[in-house]
């Protein structure tokens, strides 16, 4: 069933920071959390629009966690504001809400129906309902045939699998999950993709961290960046991409005439051995009078390509090179 949200139930305390996004599913204003001192959350804002893939990208340590735990309720912010499917207690909407946290676990006894029906009931979802909707989720996702396999007699991506459908059983108009592709073989994380677009599609929320920039760029429109606590971008992916000019890679028969000075500067041929040059370079300018003066003054266009600077570049310009290494370091890490 289609659920598309429903503007009144997103009652806005302020305005957004962009006013295009329509209504925010999640809202939170400068929030801080301590532990014994040490600050974890330095002033975090999150918009995240109704029925949006929004990604928290960031190394470990970087407050990914803490900032969804406030987002829940499970811990409260020792300042700042969180609005939550319109409501300010999050423990009041818990029953639309499905959580997948970083810790993963379901009673290894459980056959996966009733792991799933569990999980349901603890959201107010009745037992017999949960274990029909478990079922029907199983076979739904390629799971059908361990549906009544104990938790213990399987791999750990089945397991997984499992507590991932059942943050979904109760049909939560807002799905929260911690580090969903971690632990996950590629094909099932391809598999996490596409069930998470389809729920999007459908009119839920789901918000997740990750620090794989890879499932952010293919699945959300809108990130928020996040380096030792604090957030330093928060919007739309293709902002972030813009904030680095596009690259351009050009191949001309001829390696000199008029049209060179519409080259910035620093673009140095690289003369090809059959003739002719490359030449790579950030396009500071329009591409209409760049290319007019490609074709006007005689180049030769063999080749040419103008791509955008991908998330990972983006990152590294905001966040710094020092975050973007632990990111990788942590992206290295899992997949061993
Ligand atoms: N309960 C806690 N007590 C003390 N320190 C904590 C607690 N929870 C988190 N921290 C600290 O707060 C900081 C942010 O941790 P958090 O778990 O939010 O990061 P994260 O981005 O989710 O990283 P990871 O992916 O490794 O979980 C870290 O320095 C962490 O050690």
């Amino acid at each position: 069933m289609t659920k598309s949200p429903n503007p009144s139930e997103f009652a806005i305390a302020s305005p957004a920071p962009d006013a295009d996004t329509g209504p925010l599913a999640i809202e939170a204003r400068d929030l801080v959390k301590r532990f014994d001192g040490t600050i974890a959350v330095d002033g975090v804002d999150i918009s995240v629009p109704a029925g949006t893939i929004f990604g928290i990208l960031g190394p470990n340590g970087a407050g990914k966690t803490t900032t969804l735990r406030m987002l829940l309720g499970i811990i409260d912010p020792d300042s700042g504001t969180r609005r939550v499917l319109g409501s300010d207690n999050p423990h009041a909407i818990a029953h639309r809400i499905g959580y997948l946290p970083e810790e993963r676990g379901l009673y290894p006894a459980m056959k996966a129906v009733d792991a799933i029906a569990f999980v349901g009931a603890l959201r107010g979802l009745p037992r017999d309902e949960g274990r029909r909707r478990g079922r029907e989720l199983l076979e739904e996702y390629g799971f059908g045939h361990i549906a009544d396999r104990q938790i213990r007699q399987m791999s750990k991506g089945q397991a997984q699998t499992v507590q991932l459908l059942a943050t979904l059983v109760h049909k939560p108009d807002l799905i929260v999950l911690d580090e969903p592709f971690s632990g996950l073989d590629a094909i099932s994380q391809g598999r996490l993709e596409k069930l998470i677009r389809g729920l999007a599609i459908d009119g839920t929320t789901v918000i997740f961290s990750t620090h794989v920039l890879s499932h952010a760029e293919r699945l959300c429109e809108r990130i928020a960046i996040i380096a030792g606590g604090k957030v330093p971008f928060h919007g739309l992916v293709s902002t972030a991409r813009d904030r680095l000019p596009p690259q351009v890679h050009l191949e001309t028969r001829n390696v000199d005439g008029p049209w060179r000075a519409a080259l910035p500067p620093e673009a140095e041929p690289q003369l090809r051995s059959t003739g002719g040059a490359l030449f790579d370079f950030s396009l500071t300018g329009e591409v209409e009078p760049l290319l007019t003066a490609l074709i006007e003054g005689g180049a030769g266009i063999q080749a040419l390509s103008i791509e955008r600077a991908g998330l990972h570049d983006a990152f590294v310009a905001i966040a710094g090179e020092a975050a973007a290494r632990a990111l990788e370091q942590d992206a290295e890490g899992v997949a061993r």
